[in-house]
């Protein structure tokens, strides 16, 4: 299994902060849409109504505000850069709200803005927003109640198809504008979220496994081998742990160079794993040192058939640039809970057996306290 390398995205907080830039951007841009459709509107309304009034003058007098700051958006900055949008949105609603009765996109509006200010300024401030809304749309309500501000939007609505088109269409673009702008948003944010998890499985992984052979690390090892330890008590069986270090590693590295040592421990570690069943482990300790762990063995001997088979792995000739590189295994055996009940220890006690092993003259197995068994003699090239 080769390894991924590390995802190179920006960092989790550049890739925020550029999200909200978008959104920032976008919102100068939705709003301008808002304003010159806004700005369009009036005079055929005025035309409608028969008469200009004075929120349409405090309207136009903000629509051409925010051009100007539209113009000199890229210059200004902070609170600046931020504010424009929600201002505009908010009065231009709240004016449309009031002028207009709760019908058109003044509604809409407030509610654009207060996702606004949610995204740019924060929870607390999102509080003071809604807070806004809710008390420009109780006002409008009850100066259309107590008939404080004339129902002449009503009747001029109910008289002309013109005006309830420019009402509908005005709401609908506001409403689809609205929803594709958040729907953009999520997507964008769900994207980042799905990045992160990428990320975070990869920095998992690479903590528990190794980068050269892709084998579980130590660390990995350890879980698997209280685990393994724990069937054997279950189920009355053993667990056996094989503590490995090549033999002869060392001047591979040095005659063939170090590219050639890692195709050999990538190429042992496979051979390794192909000998064992999926349920065990073949875990690399770092160097030239593994271990294997074997759950549910019923005997010795099942352990040290397995040794006995990495052993002859091992010593397989391993083609490398038209020549052959040879190298052997020294194996340490350990069971449990023959000869330790504690992972750790059994850890210290299978390395005992293998140093042992290379006492002995390398590239064999032995079961801990047991004499060595004679393995192969191979010679690297
Ligand atoms: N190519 C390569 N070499 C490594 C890596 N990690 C450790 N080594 C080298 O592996 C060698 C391991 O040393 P030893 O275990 O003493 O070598 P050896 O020849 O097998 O010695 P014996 O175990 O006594 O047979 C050292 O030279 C390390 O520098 C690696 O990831 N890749």
């Amino acid at each position: 299994m080769q390894p991924t390398p590390l995802a190179t995205s920006p960092m989790p907080d550049s890739e925020m902060l550029r999200l909200r830039q978008e959104f920032v951007d976008a919102s100068w841009w939705l709003t301008l849409v808002y304003a010159l459709i806004s700005s369009a509107l009036l005079p055929a309304r005025a035309w409608l109504l028969g008469s200009w009034r004075l929120s349409d003058s405090i309207i136009f007098l903000f629509i051409a505000g925010y051009l100007l700051a539209f113009g000199q958006r890229r210059r200004l900055g902070g609170w600046w850069r931020d504010s424009p949008p929600v201002l505009v949105m908010m009065l231009g609603g709240s004016t449309g709200l009031l002028g207009n009765g709760l019908l058109g996109s003044g509604l809409m509006t407030l509610i654009f803005a207060n996702t606004l200010v949610a995204v740019l300024f924060g929870r607390r401030v999102v509080w003071i927003a809604f807070l806004y809304t809710m008390g420009v749309v109780l006002l409008a309500a009850w100066l259309y109640a107590s008939g404080r501000l004339p129902p002449r939007v009503s009747s001029d609505y109910s008289s002309s198809p013109l005006a309830w088109l420019m009402a509908i269409s005005s709401g609908t673009l506001m409403s689809f504008l609205v929803l594709h702008f958040v729907s953009l948003y999520r997507q964008r944010v769900e994207a980042l979220h799905e990045r992160l998890r990428v990320q975070s499985e990869e920095i998992a992984r690479l903590a528990h496994h190794d980068e050269l052979t892709g084998l579980p690390s130590l660390r990995l090892a350890r879980d698997r081998l209280r685990m393994a330890c724990h069937q054997a008590e279950r189920q009355r069986s053993k667990a056996a742990l094989l503590f490995i270090d090549l033999d002869g590693f060392k001047r591979i590295n040095d005659s063939a160079g170090h590219e050639a040592g890692d195709e050999v421990l990538r190429v042992v570690a496979a051979r390794m794993v192909e000998a064992v069943r999926s349920v065990d482990t073949v875990a690399r300790l770092g160097g030239d040192e593994f271990i294997v762990i074997l759950s549910g063995v019923p005997d010795a001997r099942t352990a040290t058939e397995v040794a006995q088979k990495i052993v002859a792995a091992a010593a397989a000739p391993i083609p490398w640039q038209g020549c052959t590189l040879q190298i052997g295994a020294s194996i340490g055996i350990a069971l449990y809970p023959e000869h330790s009940d504690t992972p750790e220890d059994l850890l210290r006690r299978a390395d005992s057996a293998m140093y042992s092993v290379k006492r002995g003259g390398k590239n064999g197995y032995a079961l801990h306290e047991e004499p060595r068994t004679p393995g192969h003699t191979c010679q690297p090239c």
